[in-house]
């Protein structure tokens, strides 16, 4: 799959977020070694701390169909004018599983950079660090 393929993955996604609140919606896509891709898209909630982003809503239906150690690349992207990138408890839970992700990071002109997980989370706090 293209880095094209699966950033448009993630744009189609950003018709299916529940932004009723932040009107600002959020797509995902998160290909595994053998193909698969799971996506996902941002889920809000009128108690807003219950929200959920788009990348951590690809990454547990990811997990909880038992991939874990075989994620390459996540698309994120927005419908705004600059990169989506991915806040700071979605950057700490992608760490846990894949601290050396590639990352597609889109915006609304649908154009994206690509980038790595250690470049946005360097000196991640991961399973390592309990030793
Ligand atoms: O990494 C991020 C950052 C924000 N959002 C969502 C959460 C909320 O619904 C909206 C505005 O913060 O964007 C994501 O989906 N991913
Ligand atoms: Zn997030």
């Amino acid at each position: 799959m293209t880095d094209r393929e699966l950033a448009d993955l993630a744009y189609a996604m950003l018709e299916k977020s529940y932004v009723p609140y932040s009107k600002f919606p959020v797509g995902a896509a998160l290909l595994c070694a053998d193909g698969t891709v799971f996506t996902g898209c941002n889920v809000e909630n009128a108690a807003y701390g219950s929200t959920i982003c788009a990348e951590r809503t690809a990454l547990v239906k990811a997990v909880s169909e038992g991939h874990r150690d075989d994620f390459v690349r996540l698309a994120v992207v927005g419908d705004s004018a600059d990169y989506c990138w991915p806040c700071g408890a979605c950057r700490q839970m992608l760490y846990e599983f894949a601290p050396e992700l590639e990352l597609l990071v889109g915006k609304g002109d649908r154009s994206f950079t690509k980038l790595k997980l250690s470049d946005l989370l360097p000196h991640g706090f991961g399973p390592k660090s309990l030793g």
